[in-house]
């Protein structure tokens, strides 16, 4: 049966990962109350259409952070992506391409940052956790920066991992032949293993993330580095504002995925103080429970420039590798360009918190 809404990707997905891979991709943190509540405010937002406007041509292009995209959906960095299908990341990055989609690679990656750029005909931002091993930071650094990586997302919703407790059931730990292989394998051995209760990406956390993070950190990764900061995990204004003064680049409105605080905001909520707390040229993303073309619409009119879509890439990428997650998107941006023609705001710059009633 032909493919026609990401869900129908989630289904093939489910029927082939073990069912320790599915729980650790589908799964939150907690109760999963940040999880439900992602979708929740989707679901619950409503859109006023307009009517009697030309919608003969539609346009979702833009750009970002000074690259130029078909489409304001790009590509959440998760790690292991050869979990999912035996390209791993490189099979993703050429769908990315394909669909002129941004993508953010994780830096627990499954393949080299000089493959997965190899692939890449669009562009490239790489994800960094805080690392107690600053060196390996800075050399990753320098390597992205050298293949043409054009931003550093540095995730700052996770100084541990949340409790996962399906993880933790299933003793997960990542399997011993798919490597985060852009590190060195003594930083990540404890990710191969799981203690009783624990899960091998949680032990690997609390050995490795740096918790002492904090904002005046940022400029150890300024001093390293001329690609533009994107910090991605902030859910209020304040934070908003002090990103803002810290000059970094962009922000990503995220909770992770309700994988980290069970109970914080679901993105959508938390969208619109954030977009308010920064000035109008500090490009806002957001992440968490983007599944259709409305949603998309839905957060942009409320302020984001783009949104990532993390669990649906996953679905694509494991029914069918490359061509499910160019399926994935392309089902996405065709219900985004339904949307905008629907409701009478045919290019992104039309929609405004006008478009939604909450
Ligand atoms: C299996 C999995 C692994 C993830 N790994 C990372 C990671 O390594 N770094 C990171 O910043 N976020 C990671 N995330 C979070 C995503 O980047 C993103 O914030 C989240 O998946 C968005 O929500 P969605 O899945 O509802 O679209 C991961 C998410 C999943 C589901
Ligand atoms: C230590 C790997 C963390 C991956 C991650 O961020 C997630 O599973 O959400």
């Amino acid at each position: 049966m032909e493919a026609l809404e990401p869900a129908d990707f989630e289904r093939a997905a489910r029927a082939r990962l073990p069912a320790e891979t599915w729980d650790f991709v589908q799964g939150g943190s907690g109760a999963e109350r940040t999880l439900a509540a992602n979708r929740a405010q989707f679901e619950q937002a409503r859109l006023r259409p307009r009517t009697m406007v030309d919608v003969s041509t539609t346009d979702q292009r833009l750009t970002l952070l000074g690259s130029p995209l078909s489409t304001p959906i790009g590509i959440a960095p998760v790690a292991y992506h050869q979990l999912f299908h035996p390209e791993g990341e490189t099979a993703t990055a050429r769908a990315a391409g394909r669909a002129g989609a941004l993508m953010v690679a994780g830096i627990f990656a499954s393949r080299t940052l000089e493959s997965i750029a190899e692939a890449a005909t669009g562009p490239l931002w790489l994800q960094l956790y805080w690392l107690r091993r600053r060196d390996a930071l800075a050399a990753l650094v320098e390597r992205a920066e050298a293949v043409g990586f054009r931003a550093l997302v540095l995730t700052v919703d996770a100084p541990r991992i949340g409790r996962r407790l399906r993880d933790a059931r299933n003793g997960f730990a990542v399997p011993a032949h798919i490597r985060a292989v852009n590190l060195d394998p003594s930083l990540m051995a404890a990710s191969h293993r799981a203690d009783a209760g624990s899960s091998g990406i949680a032990d690997h956390a609390k050995e490795q993330f740096d918790p002492t993070l904090t904002w005046a950190d940022l400029a150890w990764l300024r001093e390293r580095s001329s690609l533009p900061i994107v910090l991605k995990g902030i859910l209020t204004a304040e934070d908003a504002r002090l990103a803002a003064e810290h000059g970094v680049d962009a922000v990503v409105v995220s909770n992770h995925g309700g994988r980290q605080l069970d109970g914080a905001l679901p993105t959508l909520s938390a969208l619109p103080e954030v977009v308010a707390a920064t000035p109008p040229d500090l490009p806002v993303l957001l992440d968490g429970g983007v599944r259709t073309g409305t949603d998309v619409a839905l957060a942009v009119a409320l302020g984001a420039r783009a949104v990532l879509i993390g669990r649906p890439i996953l679905w694509g990428l494991a029914a069918d590798g490359e061509n499910g997650v160019a399926r994935v998107l392309d089902l996405l941006k065709t219900e985004l360009d339904d949307t905008l023609a629907l409701l009478g705001r045919p290019r992104l710059a039309d929609l405004d918190p006008t478009a939604v009633v909450r």
